[in-house]
């Protein structure tokens, strides 16, 4: 009998606390963490699969609401955002909340949603050097970036580079091979994506804090 995803993720194990506290430990020590084989391989598995056959892509923008625009010269992917109406993308948005509740209660966080999107860099994209959140403009606390690509090898380009604000030379570079995990926190990193050679399928997503006011509601996504 096969288990279906929904059940995997939130009744059929436990949520993976050695995985998360490892995940902790480096955002407390470093900011970062880049985690290999991250999720279960089967929910893996459809996640690629649903990236490259079931889903349609709109160019990507940048900016918020009011001030969104599309420029190629920044950025080059195509994105859709994940609404969790399928199994796959339900067990996806589980696991993550799993995460979020992890990072609150032993990093004092105060995450309150979790927003993310397929992306896909046909080859030859890229996404410049660029920060994912400014101080006091954004809610965006800590971005997130999971990889669908099985055997990417090193010739095939299409790197993730973070850049340590206080080792900026000291770059660190990752490939975007299936089941690698990507967080760090969305203030800090300048980051970009290299140019691949082929085609590139990840999930980028972003915790954020609760920045409702009496004239604005944040929805949670
Ligand atoms: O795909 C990646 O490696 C990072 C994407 C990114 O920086 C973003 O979408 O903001
Ligand atoms: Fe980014």
């Amino acid at each position: 009998m096969t288990t279906s995803l929904e059940n995997y993720v939130l009744a059929g194990s436990k949520a993976p606390e050695e995985l998360f506290e490892r995940i902790a430990d480096d955002l407390y020590q470093r900011g970062y963490s880049v985690i290999p084989a991250a999720l279960p391989p089967a929910l893996t598995t459809r996640l690629t699969a649903y990236a490259q056959e079931a889903i349609n892509f709109d160019p990507a923008g940048i900016g918020r609401a009011g001030q969104y625009h599309q420029n190629e010269f920044v950025r080059t992917d195509e994105i859709c955002w994940i609404q969790g109406t399928a199994a796959v993308t339900t067990a996806w948005l589980n696991w993550m909340d799993c995460l979020k509740a992890y990072l609150n209660k032993r990093l004092f966080l105060g995450l309150f949603s979790y927003e993310s999107h397929f992306a896909h860099y046909p080859p030859g994209s890229f996404y410049k050097r660029h920060m994912d959140a400014f101080q006091g403009e954004s809610n965006r606390v800590l971005s997130t970036v999971y990889y669908l690509n099985s055997d990417w090898t090193q010739d095939d380009g299409g790197e993730l580079v973070i850049y340590p604000p206080a080792t900026p030379d000291e770059a660190v570079s990752v490939t975007p091979l299936a089941g690698t995990m990507v967080i760090f926190l969305s203030e800090e990193f300048p980051h970009e994506v290299l140019p691949a050679r082929r085609d590139r399928f990840s999930i980028a997503g972003w915790f954020r804090v609760n920045s409702s006011t009496a004239q604005r509601v944040d929805p949670p996504r």
